[in-house]
């Protein structure tokens, strides 16, 4: 059994305009060990692929036409919104763009990452190391020695202390490493991260992404990654999916792939990479591609 197994997910999204359809047939396959990036141009569908994994649309607006989505053997799109909740936070950690407002300037990191850890025991008391009898004493003081180690493990020196800082005391990358901590302090065993470095310097990127890239190995944990950035897919993830118009065109290992692209919309997003070779004006756009060309 995959850990994630998207099979023929299609979702249509109603605006004031009328009802259309987003994704249309969405398949992927997710196992431990693999981290997935998912690319396309923007509005091609990547967001609301994450956002249906971790049963964020609320429907309506949204409205799933036809699909499923197994998470370990159990369909997601049938679950309750109670089992959801207790899903996320433990089996599914979720990062997003903008550690500035993830989090919530007006309590400190420690608050924060308690309530997450918390809401992760409550769900299993064994990922405070606790059994379910425990007092609400125990559970406070596990959860603030969880959240404590959560930031050690994702490198916050002096984390015991640092703990009870405001988050505008942290840099971006240090916030960033946070919302990381907090992902990951249920133990989840997959991973939705959505441009998790977009909003950081190419060296703090280089960094996030290479904790993501040991957390994964430490752990075995699958990963989706959205980004629309190929350089972030070629420096960790060991498989891609190609989207556009809410299609996957292309999906396999992440070599395999970028080496071979078998499609030419892959190979013009390749191709649109600028590189240190590049000259000004040789910058190769996408526009005038029309989906027809490639589905
Ligand atoms: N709440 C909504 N109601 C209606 N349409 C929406 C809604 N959210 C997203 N869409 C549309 O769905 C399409 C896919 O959006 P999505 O955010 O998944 O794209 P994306 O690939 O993640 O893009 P980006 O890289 O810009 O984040 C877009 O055309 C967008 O306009």
């Amino acid at each position: 059994m995959a850990l994630l197994d998207i099979t023929d997910l299609q979702l249509s999204m109603k605006s004031y305009e009328g009802e259309t359809q987003i994704l249309h047939g969405i398949n992927l396959k997710i196992e431990r060990g693999e981290i997935w990036g998912m690319v396309g141009e923007t509005g091609s569908g990547k967001s609301l692929t994450g956002l249906s994994v971790s049963r964020l649309i609320s429907t309506p607006p949204g409205r799933y036409l036809a699909g499923s989505i197994q998470f370990q053997g159990k369909d997601l799109l049938k679950t309750s919104d109670r089992e959801m909740r207790a899903l996320r936070g433990r089996h599914i950690g979720m990062i997003f763009q903008d550690p500035t407002t993830n989090l919530n300037p007006v309590f400190r990191i420690g608050t924060q990452l308690v309530d997450v850890a918390l809401h992760a025991g409550r769900t299993d008391p064994s990922v405070l190391g606790l059994s379910a009898g425990a007092s609400r004493r125990d559970f406070k003081a596990a959860a603030r020695k969880t959240a404590i180690e959560a930031l050690e493990s994702v490198g916050i020196p002096d984390a015991a202390s640092r703990i009870d800082d405001y988050p505008h005391q942290f840099s971006g990358g240090m916030r960033q490493r946070v919302l990381i901590a907090m992902a990951m302090i249920g133990k989840p065993d997959l991973l939705i991260a959505d441009e998790p470095t977009t909003a950081l310097d190419v060296s703090v990127q280089a960094q996030i992404l290479r904790l993501i890239h040991e957390l994964v190995a430490e752990r075995n944990i699958g990963v989706l990654l959205i980004t629309h950035n190929l350089g972030v897919v070629a420096q960790i993830c060991s498989h891609v999916a190609v989207m556009y118009r809410g299609r996957i065109l292309e999906a396999g290992p992440v070599l395999d792939v970028l080496k071979r692209p078998s499609h030419a919309y892959t190979q013009a997003l390749l191709e649109s990479v600028p590189t240190v070779h590049t000259r000004r004006g040789e910058l190769r756009g996408l526009s005038g591609l029309s989906p027809e060309m490639f589905v």
